[in-house]
Parts: structure tokens; sequence; C-alpha cells
């Protein structure tokens, strides 16, 4: 990737390569990169507040502006789904204390799996979603607690109509984004797709030297799920965010190439006298 970009104390990488290759260019320093990056989430409170890095005030218009995408989502991809005949079932990536899977992918899906390599976040998420008013739904739970990092997961084949990853694809090195999509491509349902909400910087990329992760540009982005073999299926801002924050995208992914829509002009209009351009 040639995009150039910055770190948290302002040094300056020609491209994100050059960069890749200081970081994680050989096993030991890719191995260093990980641990690093669980280590430091392992040292922060299994809190709204924690996962949020001090910001829990955008949990309130995160979950607001998600509920909308899905809403919308479901309604275009599974109008027909229903609890008996066509269960839906998502994968929450990198789920923290299953802050997202709580206030929201539980409300939508009759199962949610949570996927999270820091294990007192993981079982802070076991502790809320399987007691009290969860433990006594059998149309929503959640089932599945992986402690396992996105980089070494691939899914049971063909589970999940949703696969959610939120706040933590910053971690992965390029090489191992476009492994796991590839790879996690097996764990949808056919018509199934990956919703991925991120942080978006304004170019290139931002390196974060204390949690080990970066934060990517829109069109890093897009060049990295063409690589992918992903189409954009909707994409939208997160809006209503305090000022001083990264802008935050949601992209729904699909598999499918989107179908090309042929305009056959009808005979009225081209008939009609038109404009040379
Ligand atoms: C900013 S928190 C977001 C948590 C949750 N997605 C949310 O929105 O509330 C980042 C999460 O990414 C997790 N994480 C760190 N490295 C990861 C990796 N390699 N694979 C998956 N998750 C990772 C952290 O443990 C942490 O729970």
């Amino acid at each position: 990737m040639d995009a150039a970009g910055l770190d948290n104390n302002g040094r300056e990488y020609s491209t994100a390569d050059e960069m890749w290759r200081e970081q994680t260019g050989d096993l030991n320093k890719k191995t260093l990169w990980y641990r690093e990056g669980v280590s430091y989430w392992e040292g922060v409170n299994a809190t709204v507040d924690g996962v949020l890095g001090g910001f829990s005030d955008v949990n309130e218009p995160d979950i607001s502006c998600s509920d909308d995408f899905l809403k919308n989502l479901l309604s275009e991809r599974f109008p027909s789904s229903d609890v008996i005949n066509q269960p839906l079932v998502a994968l929450d990536c990198g789920s923290g204390i299953g802050r997202v899977t709580k206030n929201l992918l539980i409300r939508y899906f009759n199962e949610v799996d949570l996927l999270e390599p820091v294990s007192h976040f993981l079982e802070a998420a076991r502790e809320t979603l399987t007691s009290g008013a969860y433990a006594n739904s059998d149309m929503h739970k959640a089932v599945n607690f992986y402690c396992v990092p996105l980089q070494d997961f691939t899914p049971d084949v063909g589970r999940y109509d949703v696969i959610w990853i939120q706040w933590c694809i910053g971690h992965l090195t390029d090489d191992d984004f476009i492994t796991f999509f590839k790879r996690a491509k097996v764990g949808l349902k056919p018509g199934g797709l990956f919703v991925l909400k991120e942080n978006i910087s304004k170019s290139g990329f931002v390196l974060d030297n204390d949690d080990r992760s970066i934060t990517r540009s829109d069109s890093y982005f897009r060049e990295l799920f063409s690589r992918c073999g992903l189409h954009i299926y909707k994409v939208k801002d997160q809006k209503g965010f305090p000022d001083g924050l990264f802008a935050v995208k949601i992209y729904a992914l699909v598999t499918e190439a989107p179908k090309k829509v042929h305009r056959t002009r009808s005979k009225t209009l081209s008939n009609r006298p038109r404009k040379i351009m």
C-alpha cells in the first residue's frame, strides 16, 4: 500500500508498506505487534468508558446510527426472516464487553456469537449476556464466546447472516486484514454480509504506537476491500459525535458484485431532441 502516513508522535512514513515493514517485518516483530495490542486492552477496565477510550458519550449516537443502518439492511437483504424458518445469526468481532451485542445485535438477531481476545472483556460480556433478561430469552440469545483474535479465527461454514466488525480491524496488518476477510467469507450464509464500522483518517493512515493499531482513510479501506474481493453494498457516515474525534463510517460489504443496471432508453425519450454533451 503506497499511502503516506503519520504516527501519534508526528513521525512521517512515506508509505504504509514502509511502516508495516518496520513494525511487523519479521515474525518476532509481528508477534510483538499483536501481543502489545492485546496487552494494551488487558490494562483497560471492562466498562463502556474503558472500551470507548474514555468517550462513553459516543455510545448512544453510535448505537442509534448503527440501528438505522442495520434496520434498513435487514429489511432489504432478509425480508422474510423469522425465528422458526430463517433465524438470523450474527458474529460480533472484537466485541469487547459486548456493548454492541447488548445494545443492538441481540435485538435483531436470534443468535449472536462474540469474538474477543481479551479474556476479562469476554467474561464481562458473558456475565451480562447470560444473566437476567438475556438468560430467559430463547428467541434472542448470545451463544458462543470465542476468546481468539481475528487474525487466528475461521468461522463455521455458512453460520452468519451478518459479521459485525467494529473498532477493532485497525489492530490487523494489511495482510491479515485481507486473509481474515477471505477466510471469513465461508462463514456467511447466502446473501450474508459484513458490516465494518471504523474510524477514518483524512488521508493515508495514522499509526497509534500505544495500542498498536492504525486508522486508515476511506480510500485505503476501499483498496483493501477490492483486494479482499468485497464490494460496498451501502456506506453511511456516523453523525453526532463530539468534535475532535476521527470521522467514522459504516460499510456494508458483500461478496457478490453489484448487478449492472442496463438502461434502455424509452422510445418517447429517445425520439426527443437531446442536448449533445
Ligand atoms: C475500541 S474496543 C471496541 C470494542 C467493541 N467493538 C465496541 O465497539 O464496544 C477495541 C477492541 O478490539 C479488541 N482487539 C484488540 N486486538 C484485537 C484483535 N487482534 N482481534 C480482535 N479484536 C481485537 C480489543 O480487545 C477491544 O475489545
